[in-house]
């Protein structure tokens, strides 16, 4: 189905999110949207699904005019949307969420489970995804439960699907999944809107990219443009991809975990006997496939997590015996892997976003007094320093789109006096010019002597910030290599091949794959 904007305009009150947007996208065609992180893309899609109306302009499909009173006439009309946080209950099942939706129904009221699982199981198989029907979605991994809300949108018949910022949450292999999905669907001729702030994958698979700032379309790209071109479309500015920092001189170890054993919910292992130290003026990075340990390991420093073992140890002072409060005052800064249930209290302005936990603090406190006007002055210079787009900061962070509300968590871990930074997946969702800028700000923590642990999925993050690199699998530290180890050699290692025979491995697929190459040549002669 062809779907085509004409002149979309939305406001919220006096702000235009979207501005006389125009965009047409083709049957059977992916359509990449990206955008500077507040640039309007949500909102879009947002009005494309019916859950905003648009102020001006209009929505056509196959060049009729439609009009949707709320996303249940979207879906009629055949369009799906995966949100950034899937929609989905944890404690149906696959069947159940798919019904949901879709709801075929015996008779009045009762909804026909054996139908929704048929369909479900037709459309798995159609598409090869691999999902039980009956899996209940919290034992599911993000990936399959994403593939979930795919099979929902598909069981409505969906012929245009939106997809905003499907891969955020993906590891890389669910990532190429996905993206082979896509080619299906679209071979299909289901059309894709497909929302990221991933440059690598929009050249990879889009056919048409649309670029969008502060809510006006401000050009067309194809695949061919290089990833520097992209960047700079979208935020206007000349953007460099890879930071730049001296040598780290890393000074005295005031930060170390010894023998570190952490259990999940169900009392599985999950930190399994860890060590580590990290050095004045040193950044560590924590690299894995999500899941092998690592966000235990990071709420563990905070305290939210208990250890069962082992000791954790800042300037000298064990940490084990206090709160979340006294890990903070003591100087540790901390980003949570997951800003909407961890960072941010959604119902509360930006200013006081920013406090949480300090607000009985100097400066923002005196004594027993609390000082509002220091408070909102740390919020205002602090958030215009990290570029937060936002209308005042008494507003409710939950205005703010997802990539600000980052910035805002960042903006107040990184303005304290810190004796420690430590951060999850510190740029999950940022555009490429607030990367940059984030990635700058570490490295300057790091040299004022702080030292920093970054936990990250993403292997272009680690590389670019890291001075060591410590890899976990399975809540085990494989190894601890230094910042220039090879792609291949970390991505041995992420699936748990210790160091050596990591590099051993590495060597001999580089020989196996250059002596391949020699032959075809040869053989071309
Ligand atoms: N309900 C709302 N009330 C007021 N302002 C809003 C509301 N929703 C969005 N906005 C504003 O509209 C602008 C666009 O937000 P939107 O979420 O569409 O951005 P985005 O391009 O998706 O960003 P990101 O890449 O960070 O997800 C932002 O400045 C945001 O603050």
């Amino acid at each position: 189905m062809k779907l085509e904007l004409k002149g979309v305009t939305k406001r919220f009150g006096s702000f235009t999110a979207n501005d006389r947007i125009s965009l047409t996208v083709e049957p059977g065609e992916i359509h990449a949207l990206l955008g500077e992180n507040g640039a309007g893309k949500s909102t879009l899609m947002n009005t494309i699904y019916g859950l905003y109306a648009p102020d001006e302009g209009e929505i056509l499909l196959d060049d009729e005019p439609a009009r949707f009173d709320g996303p249940g006439d979207a879906v009629a009309a055949g369009i799906g949307m995966v949100h950034q946080h899937f929609m989905l209950i944890p404690v149906f099942t696959v069947t159940e969420s798919v019904a949901l939706g879709y709801e075929p129904t015996k008779g009045p009221g009762l909804l026909d489970f054996t139908q929704a699982r048929e369909r479900v199981r037709e459309i798995s198989a159609r598409f090869g995804f691999d999902v039980d029907p009956d899996a209940v979605i919290e034992e599911l991994p993000v990936g399959a439960q994403q593939r979930v809300e795919i099979i929902k949108a598909l069981s409505r018949d969906a012929k245009v699907l939106i997809l905003d910022e499907p891969t955020a949450v993906l590891t890389p292999q669910e990532t190429d999944e996905l993206i082979a999905i896509m080619r299906q669907l679209k071979d299909n001729g289901t059309s894709i809107v497909f929302i990221t702030h991933k440059l690598r994958e929009v050249r990879a698979i889009a056919d048409r990219i649309t670029v969008i700032r502060r809510g006006k379309v401000v050009g067309q790209a194809t695949p061919d443009a290089s990833e520097t071109e992209l960047a700079s479309l979208m935020v206007g500015r000349a953007v460099s991809l890879t930071t730049d920092k001296e040598p780290a001189r890393p000074g005295e170890v005031t930060f170390a975990i010894d023998g570190l054993t952490v259990l999940d919910s169900a009392d599985k292992v999950v930190v399994d006997d860890v060590d580590l130290t990290v050095r004045r003026g040193e950044i560590l990075a924590v690299a894995g496939v999500q899941g092998n340990g690592q966000t235990e390991l990071a709420e563990a420093i905070l305290g939210v997590r208990e250890a069962v073992a082992g000791t954790i140890e800042l300037d000298g002072k064990d940490l084990g015996p206090l709160s979340v409060k006294e890990r903070l005052r003591a100087g540790l800064g901390f980003v949570p892997e997951d800003r909407s249930t961890d960072g941010v209290i959604p119902g509360f302005s930006i200013t006081e976003n920013f406090v949480l936990d300090m607000y009985d603090q100097p400066p923002y406190a005196k004594g027993l007094a609390m000082r509002p006007a220091a408070l909102r002055e740390a919020a205002t210079t602090q958030t215009e320093r990290f570029d937060v787009r936002l209308g005042t900061v008494d507003d409710p962070i939950s205005t703010l789109s997802g990539g600000n509300q980052q910035k805002v968590v960042l903006a107040r871990e990184m303005s304290r006096e810190l004796r420690l930074f430590v951060a999850s997946q510190p740029t999950r969702g940022l555009d490429v010019g607030s990367i940059e800028f984030v990635h700058r700000t570490i490295v300057e923590e790091r040299d004022k002597g702080t030292p920093c642990i970054i936990v990250s999925t993403e292997l272009d993050e680690v590389i670019n910030l890291a001075d060591r690199i410590a890899v976990m699998y399975r809540g085990r530290i494989v190894g601890i290599v230094p910042a220039d180890t090879p792609r291949d050699v970390l991505g041995l290692m992420m699936a748990g091949v210790p160091a050596e025979e990591a590099v051993q491995e590495a060597s001999r697929h580089q020989t196996a794959l250059s002596e391949a190459d020699d032959a075809a040549e040869e053989e071309n002669r």
